[in-house]
């Protein structure tokens, strides 16, 4: 593959590299709160560490200077057997350190464990390790810290950490896990995983950064929730009070009635420790939150710099792109009565497997695509469009049941494959690398904690793992290129690009691999017309430059008509018309197509008025026995209401060839015009044949 040096090198793909971590390191520390809470933090850590070298005293040695206050001698005075304080107070601290830590980095492990396991994997090993958190949330807290710490006095800081840990764990994992299952039906974690990311990797770069925040505010909650505890254990009497740590110091200060006698220097000291100490992570957790929401820390929320910083004379840094790479040829232009079949399906039948029994969301549909052909799929909503799309990429999940039917996908050197057949690494290869799925709505199907360039290069990482750091970066600025978009967007988070460039990053997700097929499930749903027109002219651009075939399906009628070679019309779950999109236009077979004709305004000519379809698209589950279309059938006769009418072709007088499943076409026999005087009372197949869209 050709590489863009210049632009390579200019072009920063968003991946975070260590330069990306430093900055990100330095925009931490500018944060006053931030730097603060680090700053105490990081006081507190190293006195514990030099304690036993700084100490004035040994912290356990006795003198005459018995309840002396602060002095020159003895900075935080003396207990009543005349110890120094000061010395107690930093070996206090090493304890109290160790359990914090400690504490917060064992049950934070087996939280995030626990809680993202149970949450991503589901099923029994959900049920089991949610039983076990469950157990664990019930029991109560205080009374069994107090009788665990009862049997294991003399265990040390290691007694009080496992403590710490048996009553904690469960309330993160409980909350871990309620976030993995919502991020878990993310858009962009779909996405992820139909791009054919591993698991682990899912895990690592979409689930787990998403939940920092929360598992860094349970990190440093648990920090200061272990040193209070051990604070309260200690001062009860409960922990090793020979070991000393602020807790001791506080029990010891109760015994020798400290509060009683005045002597405030004995336990103020220990209680200002915890209670900076807790400040101090308050900040880091402020800090952190900014740091891992990328909204939050450009926003500067608060900030005085953000409020002056809401106009900036600055003009952003241009960067030159040299124009786009591509592999492919230039694709031939595809012509009606081309035989160069990319994906056949046949019969395909899929159900939604319930206790009420079998929906069938797609029956008996066939059709083929062919290279570089933009099939269009029409019909309202519920006619099994989304199912049918995602069956043929095989991304349907339970209840979705493939029950029928055939998908084969041929290779451009004209290797056919069994797409029904393929397990799950061969799926993995095809997904992306053959065929791949521009969803929806752009701004859930990408990560909104990862930089554009970082999401675009993932599918190259998960398919290419050999491809080294300069070749991905130089492919992500050649397909940001393609769809339009300045290399240095990749930068970008997704928050900061317009609807109009997400949905483009998106097409620039599905073409990472250059593809054979891509399905578009509604590409510029809730976008605005202008830049809808922008986003499909660029699709037709690239589908014409690099000679892709497209499935696509859209609400949008007139913009199908525009865009695709052929138009299938879905009606409860089957075809009921297929035809070049021109003669479906002009002259369409069905009359459930003139319906949907009728009701969406005209591409141009003259005004006319909107006629729409009366009643309601069918209940899957009760679809009416004949033609499902019967019940609002203009045209309908008795027949209708018992034949299931085969997909036919079908020749109009005014030329054309098209398939519909009508019995108004199929008592006349295939490619014949039907008989005027037939069986039908209300209207003949001639009127729909002849008829011209008015
Ligand atoms: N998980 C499910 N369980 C049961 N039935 C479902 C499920 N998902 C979809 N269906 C049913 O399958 C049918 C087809 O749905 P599908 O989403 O494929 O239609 P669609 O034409 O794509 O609709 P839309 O245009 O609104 O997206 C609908 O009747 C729907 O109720």
């Amino acid at each position: 593959m050709a590489l863009q040096p210049a632009a390579l090198a200019e072009a920063d793909t968003g991946v975070e590299s260590s330069g990306n971590l430093t900055r990100l390191w330095v925009r931490l520390l500018r944060s006053p709160m931030t730097l603060t809470g680090l700053v105490i933090l990081l006081v507190f850590v190293v006195l514990a560490v030099i304690a036993p070298w700084i100490s004035p005293y040994d912290p356990s040695a006795v003198s005459d200077a018995a309840l002396a206050p602060p002095s020159g001698s003895h900075w935080l005075g003396t207990t009543q057997n005349g110890q120094d304080i000061l010395s107690q107070m930093l070996y206090g601290a090493r304890a109290s350190m160790v359990v914090g830590l400690g504490a917060a980095v064992i049950t934070t492990v087996l939280s995030v464990g626990v809680g993202i396991t149970a949450g991503y994997v589901g099923g029994i090993g959900d049920e089991l390790l949610s039983l076990l958190a469950n157990v664990f949330l019930v029991l109560p807290g205080l009374p069994l810290t107090i009788i665990l710490a009862a049997y294991l006095p003399h265990s040390g800081s290691l007694g009080i950490i496992l403590v710490i840990t048996v009553t904690g764990w469960a309330w993160g994992a409980r909350v871990l896990r309620a976030q993995t299952l919502s991020l878990r039906k993310r858009d962009f974690v779909e996405a992820a995983r139909a791009t054919g990311e591993k698991t682990w990797r899912i895990i690592l770069k979409d689930i787990l950064p998403n939940q920092m925040a929360v598992i860094a505010a349970s990190f440093l909650g648990t920090v200061i929730f272990a040193i209070l505890t051990q604070a309260s254990l200690a001062f009860l009497g409960l922990a090793d009070v020979t070991q000393w740590s602020w807790g001791t110091i506080l029990y010891w200060a109760q015994t020798g009635s400290a509060l009683l006698t005045g002597a405030w220097w004995w336990f103020v000291p220990a209680g200002l420790a915890i209670a900076v100490l807790g400040t101090s992570l308050s900040l880091v957790n402020f800090g952190i939150d900014e740091f891992i929401n990328p909204r939050l820390r450009q926003a500067g929320i608060g900030t005085k710099k953000a409020q002056r910083g809401q106009v900036s004379a600055k003009r952003p840094r241009r960067v030159r792109h040299q124009g786009p790479v591509v592999r492919r040829p230039a694709a031939t232009p595809f012509t009606q009565d081309s035989t160069d079949v990319v994906l056949d399906v046949r019969d395909l039948r899929v159900e939604y497997v319930g206790e009420s029994g079998r929906t069938p969301a797609v029956s008996d549909v066939s059709f083929t695509l062919r290279r570089g052909e933009v099939l269009g799929i029409a019909g309202e909503s519920g006619s099994g469009k989304s199912t049918l799309a995602y069956a043929i990429t095989r991304l349907h999940k339970p209840p979705a049941e493939i029950s029928r039917g055939e998908i084969h996908y041929t290779k451009p050197d004209g290797t056919t494959v069994d797409v029904l057949a393929m397990d799950e690494d061969e799926l993995r290869g095809f997904r992306w690398e053959e065929l791949s799925i521009v969803f929806q709505s752009a701004m859930n199907a990408l990560n909104p904690i990862l930089r554009i360039g970082a999401q675009i290069e993932d599918v190259i990482v998960a398919h290419r793992p050999k491809m080294d750091a300069r070749e991905r970066a130089a492919r992500v600025v050649e397909l940001l290129g393609i769809v339009g978009i300045p290399a240095d967007r990749a930068n970008s988070y997704p928050h900061e690009l317009s609807g109009g460039m997400r949905q483009r990053a998106m097409i620039a997700v599905g073409l990472a691999l250059d593809p054979e097929i891509i399905v578009m499930d509604e590409p510029t749903t809730a976008l605005d017309v202008v830049i809808q027109r922008q986003i499909i002219e660029k699709i037709m651009e690239l589908k014409d430059r690099l000679g892709f075939s497209v499935v696509f399906i859209t609400h949008d009628l007139s913009l199908l008509i525009e865009l695709s070679d052929t138009i299938a019309v879905m009606y409860g779950g089957k075809v009921v018309e297929m035809a070049p999109a021109d003669d479906f236009y002009r002259r369409p077979q069905h009359p459930y197509s003139r319906g949907l004709l009728g009701s969406f305004p005209t591409l141009g000519g003259p005004k006319r008025e909107l006629t729409g379809i009366i009643g309601s698209p069918p209940d899957l589950r009760r679809l009416p026995s004949g033609c499902a279309f019967a019940p609002r059938c203009p045209h309908a006769f008795d027949a209708c209401a018992t034949q299931v009418p085969p997909l036919l072709q079908v020749t109009g007088p005014g030329g054309g060839t098209s398939l519909a499943a009508c019995l108004l076409h199929a008592d006349t026999g295939a490619g014949t015009p039907a008989d005027p005087g037939g069986p039908h009372p209300r209207n003949t197949p001639n009127e729909l044949a002849t008829g011209e869209t008015r």
